[in-house]
């Protein structure tokens, strides 16, 4: 045999077992008696076949004895990716979804997130959110707060105390007629996302970064919108806004931008549409605005509980496919009334199967698509597929321990099941109880610590 060179890597993780994960040729790719390597900056080192635990162990100079071996039912799969969700709207989920968007956040939304001034009720709904997306899978979410520049960077300091790789927006709107105290001038939202931006980076957390955030177009004045696109410009910044999801939202915003070729054309024109945004929603979107996005390299964030929960539309996800637009999940908190990317996945494939139900033609998602988009996917929405989204070399080891028959768990197997069943019962049924552990950039962030 042939001795392997030593390699100068740090592992501090070794774990053996079934990996399940996405690539961008397969959906569902299973690693069964694989290895896993971890090194000490929390990168994955190694993803080799079981049998070569002696030889990875001379290179890599670690103890097979301390290899950390999963159970016949369970797996390791990716960090789930929340591409959209309203840290700010937590306090309210699963109430509050008997009204159309606009009236909803006229009623619900904007005298809620008014609240966030108060530094306190802030910590106690950031924290929860924080604490409970962290349980349910979600390693890296793309947060909104609310206007409060305070507030928001408070959100960014729980995401780094608990170990989450996050996106936080400061929200930013210029223009609401219904809570009028819930909005800034142009200058103080232009101001205070200076503000945010300089201070959140200024804290250099590891994996917490700042996305520029107009609420959506219906909330900020044109020149608000340009003021933010070249903010985002000049600092190469993450974007974040809504479009296109209700039909009424529509209409108003043809009649608020009334120069304007579309929804979209009208954040194309201020710059929003980078590489490095997401939009929310989407689903009135024409195939010309569809392939606006692909060429802007723009992603969407697909959101089907709120869509069902708010009756806003349907989106068909097989088209936005076709156009090779990119695609994540959200779970849109609170319009969404569940904050488990689980539950995202069971209502993505329920909302393709109603497109099927109206045109049989309809090619319906798999769940293997819809498992590839809530993680690879997601990570290719927040253009963080550099380091996250699978199981690579190299990418951060942001990871879920899965057990599918954990005791007390929502999940009784009969009999002996393949980890492509095992990962289907999963999505369909299984929640925080079959989650045993979560990693974020190699360190364990659930059970959660506290900090
Ligand atoms: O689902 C949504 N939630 C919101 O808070 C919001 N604001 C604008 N558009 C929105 N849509
Ligand atoms: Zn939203």
């Amino acid at each position: 045999m042939e001795t392997p060179n030593k390699s100068s890597t740090v592992i501090s993780f070794v774990c053996r077992g079934t990996l399940v994960h996405s690539t961008p040729e397969e959906a569902l790719q299973v690693l069964e008696d694989a290895l896993l390597g971890v090194n000490s900056d929390g990168k994955i080192a190694f993803i080799e076949r079981g049998e070569e635990l002696q030889k990875l162990s001379q290179i890599f100079g670690f103890d097979p004895s301390a290899v950390t071996q999963l159970e016949q039912h369970e797996f390791l799969m990716p960090g789930m990716i929340d591409t959209h969700i309203h840290a700010s709207q937590y306090s309210y989920s699963g109430t509050a979804l008997d009204m159309p968007l606009l009236q909803w956040l006229n009623n619900y939304t904007f005298p809620v997130e008014s609240r966030f001034k108060d530094l306190e009720f802030a910590n106690k709904v950031y924290t929860q959110v924080v604490k409970r997306t962290l349980r349910n899978g979600t390693t890296t979410a793309c947060y909104f707060a609310t206007i409060h520049t305070d507030a928001s960077l408070l959100l960014g300091q729980i995401a780094n105390d608990f170990g989450q790789r996050a996106l936080v927006g400061k929200v930013c709107m210029d223009r609401n007629d219904f809570v009028k105290h819930y909005k800034e001038t142009s200058q103080e939202s232009q101001d205070e996302t200076y503000r945010f931006i300089k201070e959140l980076l200024s804290k250099k957390y590891p994996l917490v970064k700042p996305v520029v955030t107009p609420r959506f177009a219906p909330s900020c004045t044109e020149a608000l919108l340009a003021q933010l696109g070249a903010i985002a410009k000049n600092n190469n910044l993450h974007i974040q806004s809504h479009i296109s999801e209700n039909l009424e939202e529509v209409e108003l915003v043809k009649q608020l931008f009334p120069k304007s070729g579309s929804y979209t054309d009208i954040y194309n024109k201020c710059n929003l549409l980078t590489d490095k945004t997401v939009m929310a929603h989407g689903c009135h979107l024409s195939d010309e605005e569809l392939a606006l996005f692909r060429e802007t390299g723009a992603a969407l964030s697909h959101c089907p509980n709120s869509n069902i929960s708010l009756c806003s539309g349907v989106l068909d996800v097989r088209n936005v496919l076709n156009h090779k637009v990119k695609l994540g999940l959200g779970t849109d908190v609170a319009g969404g009334y569940s904050s488990s990317m689980l539950d995202a996945v069971r209502r993505a494939l329920d909302s393709s199967k109603v497109l099927t139900i109206q045109d049989p033609k309809h090619k319906t998602l798999t769940f293997e698509e819809v498992f590839r988009l809530a993680t690879l996917g997601g990570s290719q929405a927040l253009s963080l597929d550099e380091q996250t989204g699978n199981f690579e070399v190299g990418k951060d080891f942001d990871a879920l321990r899965v057990n599918v028959a954990a005791p007390g768990g929502p999940i009784d197997l009969i009999e002996d099941e393949n980890p492509k069943v095992l990962l289907e019962k999963f999505l369909n049924l299984g929640d925080d109880r079959n989650i045993m552990e979560v990693f974020v950039a190699g360190r364990k962030v659930v059970p959660l610590k506290k900090p």
